[in-house]
């Protein structure tokens, strides 16, 4: 098989790393280009063993699968440098938010296979949440066979392509809203008067930790939350003090500002 990544950055290296450290594939079944920065696939091609080429004919010959992973507004280049070099047996994979599979196809003059994808950052240790939709080209053996790549790096679900807006907001962006979180608890348990580098390793391990107890435990995360609260202690204090603010507000405006922008860039 051959996996070609047009863009390199945070999200297409995410992916390839994850695939990489998967064993799903060798690595030399995987091709990097990007726009200029011939350093960056270099130091990729050293550290993984990968290839690269800036040679588009090279790069699309054979290709079964082609990962679109520039920012939606390089498309318009993307588009340029590849749609006379397109190949019948390239299927194409974008990950870019919120560029619906018409433009694709239209910007490409092409009638090939194409899948939306929308992976997040934590493909990097195989633990990304993707939504997928199909153009219906798409048949059904390299459908199982793209699942089979994305389950390498994390867990897949197929949605409507509208539903893409949602999963871009709630899984794509997740983890940021959720740094952000992480950040403030940083920066809020600083003034409790422990060192700032004490306080990130212990704040570090217990997200760490209470991922696993996630991830390891039956209970919901309700229960888990009540089994920490005891009557009168120190955790409801604080969540008390916690609950006087509109908390789940706050998160629904933050996504549906997400959603609002994620449907912008679709126009
Ligand atoms: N960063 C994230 O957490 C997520 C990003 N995405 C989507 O992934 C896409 C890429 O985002 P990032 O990796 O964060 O961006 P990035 O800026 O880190 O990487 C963009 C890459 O595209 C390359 N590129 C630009 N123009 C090109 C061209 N004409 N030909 C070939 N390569 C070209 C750049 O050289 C660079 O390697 C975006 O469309 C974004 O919506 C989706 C899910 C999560
Ligand atoms: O911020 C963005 O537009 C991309 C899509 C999901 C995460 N990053």
């Amino acid at each position: 098989m051959k996996i070609v990544f047009y863009g390199a950055g945070n999200m297409a290296s995410a992916i390839f790393e994850g695939i990489i450290s998967s064993s799903l594939l060798n690595s030399h079944n995987i091709y990097l280009t990007n726009r200029s920065s011939e350093g960056q696939l270099q130091d990729f091609q050293q550290k993984l063993d990968i290839n690269y080429s800036y040679d588009d004919d090279e790069l699309l010959t054979d290709a079964d699968y082609v990962f679109l992973a520039t920012k939606p507004y390089d498309f318009d280049a993307l588009s340029e440098r590849i749609k006379d070099k397109i190949q019948p047996g390239n299927h194409f994979v974008s990950i870019m938010a919120g560029v619906p599979i018409n433009q694709i196809k239209n910007k490409l003059q092409m009638q090939n296979p194409i899948a939306r994808i929308m992976p997040n950052t934590n493909a990097q240790v195989q633990q990304s949440v993707t939504g997928i939709t199909f153009s219906d080209t798409f048949d059904a053996g390299h459908k199982a066979e793209l699942f089979k790549i994305l389950n390498s790096f994390g867990t897949a679900l197929e949605v409507e392509e509208e539903k893409l807006h949602q999963v871009t907001a709630i899984t794509g962006s997740g983890p940021a809203f959720l740094y952000y979180m992480y950040e403030q608890y940083i920066k809020a348990a600083i003034h409790m008067g422990l060192d700032k580098e004490h306080v990130d390793a212990a704040v570090r391990n217990l997200i760490i930790g209470t991922g696993h107890m996630l991830e390891a435990s039956e209970l919901d995360i309700e229960q888990l939350r009540e089994n920490i609260t005891s009557k009168g202690g120190t955790t409801k204090a604080g969540l008390d003090a916690l609950k006087k603010y509109p908390v789940e507000d706050i998160f629904t405006d933050c996504l549906e500002q997400a959603i609002k922008r994620s449907k912008e860039l679709s126009e």
